[in-house]
């Protein structure tokens, strides 16, 4: 029987089309199973490459379907109305990568009309992008004849930039890594990796088995239908070449691997978890939150059936560790709770220190550092911490810190913290670790207790602990240094780059909110989020602004009408907002129009048939088609509260204002399709 592959793209437009389109395209393709072998339902089209056919999906709908000269591999390329879905093949070539041996696809006329614009009117004064670089090198690194005479041509990074989706995809990485500087080998290593075995550069069929990250080949019918019935869930099938790299290696300690939004982290921890599971291995599986960690649960069903495996992961937050480990039961104190007992220490000692002074210096300096004593004290750094203090200044703190750890212990109580210092304690003192192999997600956030905790429970050794994160969405006050942590990280740390998650329109207007911010990565150094992109477009975001906050509801309410018209499910939607209580005044706009909704809190996850609401912080790790991020006001982004005055503490106060911009940051990101963003009165200045 004739096998079919499913190209990655077309999965793309499958989540796009009404669902009984959907529905005719699933009969269609297990039809097209079954008599493939006759070829009679494929039918011939005006296009440059002859093996291109089309398949009839229904009266609007056209499938594309890549026929090779041998062999009986089918692919599915495409699938779109009849005039777009022609008009897309048209112009098409596929062929073989000569380096890597990969199947490529190109629009061969924009590429033949940009040759020809550059040889007739040639920027004599710019000098060639590649002149610095061989023929020959770029022979090696898979450049064919046409792409290598468009390459002796371009003189402008940004028309290399405006084909990426017209050159061969291979072919394109090659050139942008070239034009950032990156040297042949470094790009040959990155682009290329290994060489690959002697192959027939016509025969598309072994091409296609040889490009696992861009066609899935389906055993069968149940095969289908269950990459069909969740669409969104490609990563399962389809891992780019760096993700299995970077999901499957063994490595000699600490690794850690590193990206912007949506670059695929959690998916190369989920794939290294089940990998590590499978080999026998107890794995941890943490991140920062109960909604993340259910996340994470669900992920790793889609990813894993067998029990066996599943039952040696423990997804689990590092406060759930931490709690295991400690055992027996004990008060914690809320956040309000632990304020009075700051609030009646200064008082009684009349300091002039603020609460939130004192609390943050517990938090970021005495337990961040795991500090003892006054002498510790005395000499620790305060990086980070604005406000100077003399010695004299720090024996008056210290004090204050030594009799807040007086109160907790007298009255048996306890803050997250200091039950993760026991945890960490305790765990540093089992020579039997409770792990394994530790994998820790949205790694930015950890507060250094955690990461002690996290340190202790798995021996040193090979694939011990295994880091995932993005310091661009860090939204908690955590700085964390992880050579100080003894966490070395230097020679395995991969930097991913290609979103698969937003359009390129939304990533790129996202990530310009951020750009001039200095942001320290988890071993110190400056990061930034260039390189990050992706390779799927769709439309702007838009933003909205109302005079109040009624008129700012009411256009929500029919943006959601509008998006579920258009065949989004409920649940594939985000509404999110600073404050809990204008994501829960949402519920009741929606619900005004007709539209069930709720709102998603530490006890209630994202349920089918319901819109969910949620602050902007649970936005983190999630994502939506579509993302409504409301109440974007000067008076409510950033967030008053959340920002320690100037005249306070300079360094915290800028450091505040970063969070903030990065929380909406981490907002925006979480949408795949469409992002609106609105707010009443005058816009935050992030929008700016
Ligand atoms: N190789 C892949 N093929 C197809 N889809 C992928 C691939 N890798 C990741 N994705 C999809 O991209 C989206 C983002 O992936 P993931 O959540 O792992 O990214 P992330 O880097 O952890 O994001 P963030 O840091 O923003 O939370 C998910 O929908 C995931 O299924």
């Amino acid at each position: 029987m004739a096998t079919l592959g499913i190209h990655r793209d077309f999965l793309q437009d499958f989540v796009r089309l009404e669902r009984p389109v959907q529905q005719k395209v699933v009969d269609t393709i297990l039809k097209f199973e079954q008599t493939a072998h006759t070829g009679a339902h494929l039918e011939k089209i005006a296009a440059r490459d002859q093996r291109l056919k089309s398949i009839r999906i229904d009266r609007k709908y056209r499938g594309i379907v890549l026929v090779p000269d041998t062999g009986d591999q089918h692919t599915l390329l495409r699938v779109d109305t009849h005039d777009e879905a022609y008009a897309w093949a048209r112009n098409r070539r596929l062929s073989v990568n000569a380096a890597t041996g990969h199947m490529e696809i190109r629009d061969e006329e924009i590429i033949d009309s940009a040759l020809q614009t550059m040889s007739v009117e040639p920027d004599e004064q710019a000098k060639p992008l590649f002149a610095h670089v061989s023929g020959a090198d770029l022979t090696r690194l898979g450049i064919d004849d046409q792409i290598l005479r468009f390459a002796r041509l371009v003189t402008d990074i940004q028309l290399l930039e405006t084909l990426s989706g017209t050159l061969p995809r291979g072919q394109y990485d090659v050139l942008i890594g070239l034009a950032a500087g990156f040297s042949v080998e470094e790009v040959w290593s990155e682009v290329v990796g290994t060489a690959a075995e002697p192959f027939d550069p016509d025969d598309l069929s072994a091409a296609m088995l040889r490009t696992p990250d861009k066609v899935a080949l389906v055993e069968g019918p149940d095969e289908l239908v269950e990459l069909f019935a969740k669409p969104f869930a490609r990563w399962r099938t389809y891992l780019h070449a760096t993700q299995r790299e970077v999901a499957l290696r063994t490595y000699s300690g600490p690794a850690q691997v590193l990206g912007g939004p949506g670059t695929g982290k959690t998916v190369v921890a989920l794939h290294r978890a089940r990998q590590l599971a499978a080999q026998g291995g107890r794995v941890l599986l943490t991140t920062f939150t109960t909604t993340l960690t259910q996340a994470l649960r669900d992920s790793l069903r889609l990813l894993e059936t067998d029990d066996e495996i599943l039952s040696r992961i423990d997804v689990s937050t590092v406060d759930q560790v931490a709690r295991r480990a400690v055992g027996g039961r004990f008060t914690l104190l809320t956040k309000n709770e632990e304020h009075e007992v700051w609030r009646q220490i200064l008082r009684r000692r009349s300091s002039d220190f603020s609460e939130s002074f004192v609390a943050e210096e517990w938090r970021q300096v005495a337990l961040a550092q795991d500090l003892a004593d006054l002498d510790g004290y005395l000499t620790a750094k305060r990086s980070g911490r604005g406000r100077r203090l003399g010695p004299v200044q720090r024996a008056q703190v210290w004090r204050i810190l030594a009799e807040f750890e007086e109160h907790l212990v007298e009255g048996d109580l306890h803050t997250f913290e200091t039950v993760c210092r026991s945890a960490a304690r305790l765990l540093e003192g089992n020579a039997t670790k409770p792990y394994d192999h530790v994998i820790v997600d949205e790694a930015q956030d950890l507060h250094p207790v955690r990461w002690r905790v996290l340190r202790a429970a798995v021996a040193r050794g090979p694939n011990d602990l295994f880091i995932a994160g993005d310091v661009h969405q860090r939204i908690y006050d955590n700085r964390v240094s992880l050579g100080a942590l003894g966490i070395q990280v230097a020679g395995r740390s991969t930097n991913l780059t290609i979103n698969y998650r937003t359009t390129a329109e939304i990533l790129n207007w996202s990530c310009g909110m951020l750009s001039g911010e200095k942001i320290e990565s988890l071993t110190g150094d400056l990061v930034s989020l260039t390189g990050c992109r992706s390779e799927v477009h769709g439309s702007r975001p838009e933003l909205f602004g109302a005079s109040t906050k009624t008129a700012e509801l009411e256009r929500l309410a029919r943006t959601v009408e509008d998006w579920l018209e258009a065949g989004v499910l409920p649940e594939e939607i985000g509404i999110a907002a600073r404050s809990a209580p204008l994501a829960q005044e949402a519920v009741t706009a929606l619900a005004r129009v007709g539209i069930a909704a709720e709102h998603v809190s530490r006890e209630r996850s994202v349920s089918t048939g319901q819109v969910p609401t949620m602050t902007m912080h649970r936005m983190k790790g999630l994502e939506f088609r579509c993302v409504a991020v409301i109440g974007v006001s000067s008076h409510a982004l950033p967030a008053t509260a959340a920002i320690t005055p100037l005249a306070e503490d300079s360094a915290t106060h800028w450091n505040d204002l970063r969070r903030e911009r990065c929380l909406l940051f981490v907002a925006c990101t979480r949408a795949r399709e469409r992002l609106v963003l609105s707010w009443h009165g005058e816009p935050s200045p992030f929008l700016g």
